[in-house]
């Protein structure tokens, strides 16, 4: 997917920022920001100190003063004590509500850069150069941002959408395999959610799926970014649509919890979407032979890609109280997103502890 000369795509949300899609467009960072920036803060993880210097040389060469802060690599940069070091590090620098953050990084970088400039000085403003594939499909869009607790996953964050998102795809040539493949389960997501063409696209060649060079790749970066796009544009503050955005996440966040962040994100959200497919069909919402079969795609593509589909047996207690603290809980009810069909995301409010403990068998091995 590298070299191409293909034009950059802008996609607008909530007509307020652009998503820049593109290749070779790395050094564009100083054009997503809005008037007014003197200092800007670049943060990134410790495998990617190459890219940063670039993107803060860029920011240079325009007349920013640019510096680095390098976090922890993967989900141990959403702590508070990461993100207390960089509102430190912006005292010191002496940054004010004008200047800007800008996460170089995938979407462990840019929920915690996300949520640093949500809260210094109460808000400034984010660019996000996400460089992974879930980063650019999922977290870098949307302005969710956030960080965990030692109770749960993203239990402390804001609404605090960026500036503008820049989406250089040939930075995901040297992304590990595994990590494209725990990306490609957002993707798939969105087919199952909003745009069944996405899972026709995987179909057409699963093993392409897993490499940075397939032909389809930005085709199928573009089109889970405009079903982003579109659900937070109405609905910023998960309040209702943007709910659906969340499918699989409620067993899958629990997972990573129970299993200490050693399982990407990605590849929980897979089994929590074969999870939730099966706890459908028990319900009732997917029935008869088409339901069986939603239920059987979903297993279908996700392993066609490489993603997992199962969970160890011996943990529904820990994934039980995990579940409780999941965002769309009211209350002691527990809700989750459920399909009545492709692409026909609705709510299941309240399942019984048997049927959520059946549907855990379904996903079970061992
Ligand atoms: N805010 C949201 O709306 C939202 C949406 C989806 C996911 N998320 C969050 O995103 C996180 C997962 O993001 P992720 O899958 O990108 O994981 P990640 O940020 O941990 O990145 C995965 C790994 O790839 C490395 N890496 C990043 N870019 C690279 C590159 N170009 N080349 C080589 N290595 C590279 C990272 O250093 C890391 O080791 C989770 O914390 C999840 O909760 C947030
Ligand atoms: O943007 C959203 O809304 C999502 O739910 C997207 C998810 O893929 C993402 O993992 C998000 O961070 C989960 O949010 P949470 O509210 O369940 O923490
Ligand atoms: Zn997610």
């Amino acid at each position: 997917m590298t070299g191409e000369a293909i034009a950059p795509t802008f996609i607008r949300v909530a007509d307020d920022y652009d998503v820049v899609i593109g290749s070779g467009v790395l050094d564009r960072v100083a054009g997503l920001l809005r008037d007014g920036v003197e200092r800007v803060l670049v943060v990134h993880p410790p495998t990617l100190p190459g890219l940063a210097q670039r993107v803060a040389g860029s920011l240079a060469a325009e007349g920013y003063a640019a510096e680095l802060a390098e976090v922890p690599d993967a989900e141990s940069a959403k702590t508070s004590s990461v993100a207390a070091s960089i509102w430190a590090q912006l005292g010191r620098a002496g940054f004010t509500r004008t200047d800007a953050v800008v996460g170089v990084g995938g979407g462990t970088v840019t929920d915690l850069a996300g949520f640093v400039a949500a809260t210094w000085l109460r808000g400034v403003q984010v660019v996000q150069v996400p460089t992974t594939l879930l980063g650019m499909v999922d977290a870098a869009v949307g302005g969710k941002t956030g960080i965990n607790t030692d109770e749960g996953k993203n239990l402390v964050g804001a609404f605090h959408p960026p500036a503008g998102v820049l989406c250089d795809v040939d930075v995901l040539a040297t992304l590990r395999e595994a990590d494209l493949v725990g990306g490609m389960a957002e993707v798939i997501k969105c087919g199952f959610i909003a745009d069944p063409v996405i899972l026709d696209l995987v179909d057409a060649d699963p093993a392409a799926a897993r490499r940075p060079d397939n032909p389809r790749l930005r085709e199928l970066i573009e089109r889970a970014i405009r079903v982003k796009a579109e659900v937070v544009a109405v609905d910023l503050k998960d309040n209702a649509i943007r709910e659906i955005l969340n499918y699989g996440h409620t067993f899958g966040h629990a997972i990573e919890q129970v299993e200490g962040y050693t399982w990407r994100h990605g590849e929980a959200v897979s089994v929590g979407m074969v999870y939730v497919a099966e706890l459908a069909r028990l319900a009732g919402h997917l029935s008869g032979p088409e339901g069986e079969a939603l239920v059987a795609r979903h297993r279908q593509v996700l392993e066609s890609v490489g993603l997992p589909t199962t969970y160890r047996g011996d943990r529904w207690d820990a994934l039980r109280t995990a579940m409780r603290r999941d965002k769309k809980s009211r209350g002691s009810t527990l809700r989750f997103v459920v399909l009545d069909g492709l692409a026909q995301p609705t709510r299941l409010v309240g399942p019984s502890d048997e049927l959520m403990r059946s549907a855990y068998g379904l996903v079970s091995r061992g």
